[in-house]
């Protein structure tokens, strides 16, 4: 459904005002994605989440050095077909609430997400009404701006967004961060859904908890870097069938597994510094 094939991005980085230089933001990362499937991408703040997400929509910021290659239903993504798919088979749920259009109200902005899908303007607004109840996003959030909306509550209005534009592949970008508990299993069930429904979701995340009963596999990043790909049943008590010291210290330093964060800020960062250690 979707390959990324030894994806290496560079941005540029500003070492003083007149220096430029290219820091690398991901390194040579290889992944697959399935039709049917929730596949997390977990990892510490900084690990080039967004940015894997951002070079999937092309939404990368500009200057960028891309290599590597990128295909969605076995072609080439490129550019043109970035911005043609983009809002209709490709949706993202973007990390950032200022995503949202500050000059429109919630319920005028979902059923926009849905037209852009290519619903008509009736069954649009059909479409966003039953999207803003499920995301219980009551007639007062409806009609509010996006700076009248609480966090949590922008957060929904963006799933709901997503959820209207019956992509085949949906990127959520840290879809639960500032939800309750409530709201939160509203918005991983509703990810759930949509894989079951054959669709490719990948789930983004800093919190390994919170993927897992959700995910069918994980990848986990750190430093741009791809770590390991494993099944979600891999992370199960003592993770011995993790095969990177990284992802074994990420899962134990869960609360529930001994809560080691020790392990996790001295994990090594290459498997050669693992096998010196
Ligand atoms: N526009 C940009 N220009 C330069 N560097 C950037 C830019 N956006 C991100 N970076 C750098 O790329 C790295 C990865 O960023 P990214 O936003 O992908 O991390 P992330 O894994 O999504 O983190 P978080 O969990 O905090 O959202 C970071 O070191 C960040 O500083
Ligand atoms: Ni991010």
């Amino acid at each position: 459904m979707l390959t990324i094939d030894r994806l290496s991005l560079q941005l540029p980085l500003y070492v003083s005002w007149w220096k430029r230089e290219w820091a690398t933001c991901l390194n040579e990362c290889s992944l697959k994605f399935s039709a049917g499937e929730v596949h997390a991408v977990v990892g510490a703040s900084g690990a080039g989440k967004s940015l894997l997400a951002y070079a999937v929509m092309g939404l990368l910021p500009t200057p960028a050095r891309l290599s590597g290659q990128i295909g969605y239903k076995g072609e080439p993504l490129n550019a043109s077909r970035q911005r043609k798919l983009r809002g209709r088979e490709l949706a993202l749920i973007p990390q950032s609430l200022n995503a949202l259009d500050p000059l429109a109200r919630t319920k005028r902005q979902v059923a926009w997400a849905a037209q852009r899908a290519g619903h008509s303007s009736r069954h649009a607004r059909h479409a966003a009404q039953r999207a803003l109840d499920h995301y219980q996003l009551d007639a007062r959030a409806q009609q509010a701006y996006s700076h009248e909306l609480s966090g949590g509550m922008a957060r929904r209005v963006l799933a709901a967004m997503a959820h209207v534009s019956q992509a085949q592949l949906v990127i959520a970008d840290e879809p639960t961060v500032g939800l309750d508990p409530l709201h939160r299993q509203r918005v991983l069930d509703a990810l759930r859904g949509l894989a079951d429904q054959g669709k490719t979701v990948i789930l983004i995340t800093h919190d390994l908890r919170h993927a897992l009963p959700i995910a069918d596999r994980v990848t986990i990043m750190r430093n741009g870097q791809q770590v390991e790909t494993a099944p979600a049943r891999a992370f199960q008590d003592s993770g011995a069938s993790l095969t990177n010291t990284y992802s074994q210290a990420l899962w134990l330093a869960l609360p529930d597994n001994g809560f080691s964060s020790h392990a996790v800020s001295h994990a090594p960062q290459t498997e050669q510094e693992a096998t010196v250690a």
